[in-house]
């Protein structure tokens, strides 16, 4: 069997904390994403998704130590040094982030954008082709050559999102990250983001991790999800049979607290009660055990093990 596209075993990271102090962020992370497949981080803010993609693109903070495995195609890239990394970053592996505005270079058309990556790490052998490849992926993401040729400010929030991901796919990468590319947008235009996203991934078989918060949006449209809290891994599995049979806490929590379409005023709301806890606060048990209505003595003392499925004490068969 060939190596999964990317694999991230007990991925450990600290952080640099103020005085000295050692942040304990990420404690033990385990996913895995093959080709051609949608997989979805999902979790409330602060529950790790950003760190776990930072780790996987060689970005952490100054100062945070990263322990575990992130394999990519079977090579580490934990051991790789900066250099091998730049050879990486862009190339195999890409990034759309979270606010197009910040992450676009305000003084540039869009064209020039999408262009970079392709001169970059020559994948055109001039300047003629590497234009015309630009404009071909920019249309495949639903930007005409008059919208290629604007500056970021002159496009809507919908059609930057899209130049951003165009950006992204420019170096062909197999491994897409996307983090949060929907949290600018209207409903309309994230289902669309979201659903263009899982077309590019079936067109061009690379692996997408998505990350979201909204596990209503995402759940449907991906393969995969991976419930995140309190920097572990909570439940994994197929989206169908996760959604059909949430067994964690916290997964039934969250969906539990998703809007509904049409929900009358006489419809209990049933928000997620209490905070994701913050890393100082963060115990030796399983994290979600001050708001978990399971919670035993023992889910305080000591975390539960994930055995690729969940990780609970207490969640019935
Ligand atoms: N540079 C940093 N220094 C200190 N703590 C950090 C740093 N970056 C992240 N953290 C903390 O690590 C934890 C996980 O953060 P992370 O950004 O991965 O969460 P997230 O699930 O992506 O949340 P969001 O949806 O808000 O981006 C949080 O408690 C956060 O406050």
């Amino acid at each position: 069997m060939s190596a999964p596209l990317l694999e991230v075993r007990d991925l450990q990271v600290r952080l640099a904390g103020r005085g000295g102090a050692t942040l304990h962020a990420l404690r033990g992370i385990d996913l895995r994403l093959d080709r051609g497949e949608c997989l979805a981080l999902i979790g409330e803010s602060g529950s790790g998704k950003t760190l776990t993609a930072l780790a996987v693109m060689g970005l952490l903070p100054e100062g945070a130590r990263a322990t575990g495995r992130i394999a990519l195609d079977g090579r580490d890239l934990l051991t790789l040094d900066e250099d091998a990394w730049c050879g990486l970053r862009g190339r195999r592996v890409a990034m759309v982030f979270q606010e197009p505005l910040t992450a676009l270079n305000p003084l540039q058309r869009v064209l020039a954008q999408v262009m970079e990556p392709i001169r970059l790490h020559r994948l055109a052998p001039d300047r003629a082709t590497a234009r015309q490849r630009a404009l071909t992926l920019l249309a495949r993401v639903g930007l005409e050559e008059r919208q290629a040729c604007a500056y970021p400010h002159q496009l809507s929030g919908g059609q930057r999102q899209r130049a951003l991901i165009a950006m992204a796919l420019a170096a062909e990468p197999e491994l897409l990250i996307a983090d949060e590319p929907t949290t600018a947008l209207d409903a309309r235009l994230r289902v669309q983001v979201l659903e263009l996203l899982r077309e590019l991934v079936a067109e061009r078989g690379m692996g997408l991790l998505l990350i979201s918060h909204d596990l209503a949006l995402t759940a449907r449209r991906v393969d995969r999800l991976l419930i995140l809290y309190g920097g572990r891994v909570m439940e994994q599995g197929a989206a169908a049979d996760l959604l059909a049979h949430p067994r964690h806490p916290y997964t039934q929590a969250l969906w539990a607290a998703r809007p509904r379409l049409g929900a009358g005023r006489d419809q209990p709301l049933h928000p997620l009660k209490g905070n994701v806890p913050a890393l100082t606060q963060l115990g030796d048990g399983c994290p979600f055990a001050p708001r978990c209505p399971l919670a035993t003595a023992r889910c305080a003392a000591e975390p539960p093990g994930f055995d690729g499925r969940l990780a609970c004490w207490e969640a019935s068969p």
